[in-house]
């Protein structure tokens, strides 16, 4: 099991966000978190990044509890994310986002075995090379010049994928990747979400209220409503459970 959550909870004064959670996801596997606005979705990840301490409960990662690390340890340790609210350097340009990445990077990683490169970059060259191999990825290599805050918002989003990428994690944690795009850069994004995790050693957990990525992508879903598990199950479960589709699918998606 690459990540283990035990009876975590958090509460805010009363409002208990998240209640006593247990998620298991093994290693590889692409793993989908959904429900309604406020069920506690971000919440979940802002533990997971050491954003916020747990109230109560355990969460393991490879072994060991991360609970209350710091966010730049989380990091270290093999955890990434993105943010709901694409958030890049705006004024830098789309390479060097890329290459700020870099200095987080985390001990682990499959990343330069894969792209052939060493896995220390001495020289301002090495760097250069590792960041375009990475933007080249991502269909971004010929943008790299470009200051990232007038890339369109597909690219934009690809880009903070990308970034997320370049700490080199085990754990990619996507808060609503989807989120602004048209259904065209969906079907594209999707089918990069499963490139990364068959070609990254990659475990994927996303939160995201388009349906059709979520089902379209995602193995195993778990659902949230009021910081509690309501249902998990494979997309097809999902779909048809009762719980789920009440709290949030509502009757027409059935
Ligand atoms: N820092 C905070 N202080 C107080 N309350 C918070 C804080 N962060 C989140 N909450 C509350 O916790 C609950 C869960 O919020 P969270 O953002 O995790 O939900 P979500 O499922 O991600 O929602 P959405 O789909 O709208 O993004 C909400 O009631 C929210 O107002």
């Amino acid at each position: 099991m690459l990540l283990k959550l035990e009876h975590l909870s958090k509460s805010f004064g009363g409002l208990k966000a998240v209640a006593d959670l247990n998620i298991e996801i093994g290693q590889g596997e692409l793993v989908g978190l959904i429900g309604p606005n406020g069920a506690g979705k971000t919440t979940v990840f802002n533990l997971l990044t050491g954003v916020y301490e747990p109230s109560e409960g355990k969460m393991i990662f490879a072994g060991k509890d991360v609970g209350g690390l710091r966010p730049y340890q989380v990091t270290h340790r093999g955890i990434a994310r993105t943010f709901q609210n694409i958030r890049l350097f705006g004024d830098l340009s789309v390479i060097d986002n890329v290459k700020i990445a870099f200095h987080q990077h985390a001990k682990y990683s499959a990343f330069s075995a894969i792209l052939r490169l060493p896995s220390f970059f001495r020289s301002e060259d090495e760097m250069e090379s590792k960041a375009l191999a990475l933007l080249e990825v991502f269909h971004l290599r010929g943008r790299a010049g470009e200051v990232a805050k007038n890339l369109p918002y597909g690219e934009q989003r690809r880009l903070e994928i990308a970034r997320a990428m370049a700490t080199e994690p085990r754990l990619l944690l996507l808060d609503e990747p989807a989120a602004g795009m048209n259904p065209q850069e969906t079907r594209g994004l999707m089918e990069l979400i499963r490139w990364l995790r068959d070609n990254f050693q990659l475990t994927i957990l996303l939160i995201e209220h388009d349906m059709s990525l979520v089902m379209g992508v995602c193995e195993r879903i778990y659902v949230l409503d009021y910081g509690m598990i309501i249902a998990s199950g494979t997309p097809e479960e999902i779909r048809t459970d009762p719980k789920v589709i009440e709290a949030y699918l509502g009757e027409e998606a059935i």
